[in-house]
């Protein structure tokens, strides 16, 4: 078996994720895929026609969606390596996204692979404050500010959270 299957990325390790972003759940999602580079999560990503935005540029909802699944696996794979443990460990935690603010810098191309790379710049109780570059060919083409909240503890009782399911 070809050692690149083997690998294992923080979306594989997020049980009943049907996200759009980031769901290993969802056929027709980006199944966006991150790991860690140091303290940085990179994520590489290759666009499809389906997701232009012009001919040969991205779609700039497509790029904030990018920005915000790989943030909020981020920000989880992150709050695992706080405590010490590995993500296939208990409890679980998952984030929604608080505020995400995106700027473009230059047009995208769809015909290059992208990449983003994150770093949490703070965390404070169930919040995690975190930075994305996010570029193509080398370049950086947009940035974010992301707020990630902490929705879902599996050692808490989760009765009434929509978050759950
Ligand atoms: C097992 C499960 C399976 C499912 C797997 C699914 C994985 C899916 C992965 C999907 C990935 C895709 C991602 C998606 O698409 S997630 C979908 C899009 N996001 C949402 O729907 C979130 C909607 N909003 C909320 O539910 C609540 O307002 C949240 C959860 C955000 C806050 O909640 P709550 O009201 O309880 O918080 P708190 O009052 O205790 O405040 C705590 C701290 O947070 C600070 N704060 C509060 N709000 C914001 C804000 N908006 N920006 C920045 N900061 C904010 C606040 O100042 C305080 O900080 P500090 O004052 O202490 O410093």
């Amino acid at each position: 078996m070809n050692e690149q299957n083997d690998k294992k990325y923080f979306q594989d390790y997020m049980n009943e994720n049907v996200c759009f972003g980031c769901g290993i759940h969802n056929d027709q999602g980006l199944h966006i895929k991150s790991e860690w580079d140091g303290e940085e999560s990179v994520c590489v990503w290759e666009s499809e026609e389906k997701y232009h935005g012009w001919s040969n540029l991205m779609n700039g909802g497509v790029m904030a969606t990018l920005i915000d699944c790989h943030c909020m696996c981020t920000a989880m794979a992150h709050a695992y390596k706080l405590e010490g443990r590995a993500l296939n460990t208990m409890p679980e935690y998952r984030y929604a996204t608080g505020t995400l603010n995106v700027k473009y810098l230059k047009p995208t191309s769809n015909n290059d692979p992208v990449e983003l790379r994150a770093k949490v710049t703070e965390v404070k109780g169930k919040k995690t404050v975190m930075h994305c570059g996010f570029y193509s060919l080398g370049e950086k083409t947009a940035e974010a500010e992301v707020i990630a909240i902490r929705v879902y503890d599996s050692s808490q009782d989760s009765g009434a959270n929509v978050f759950k399911s």
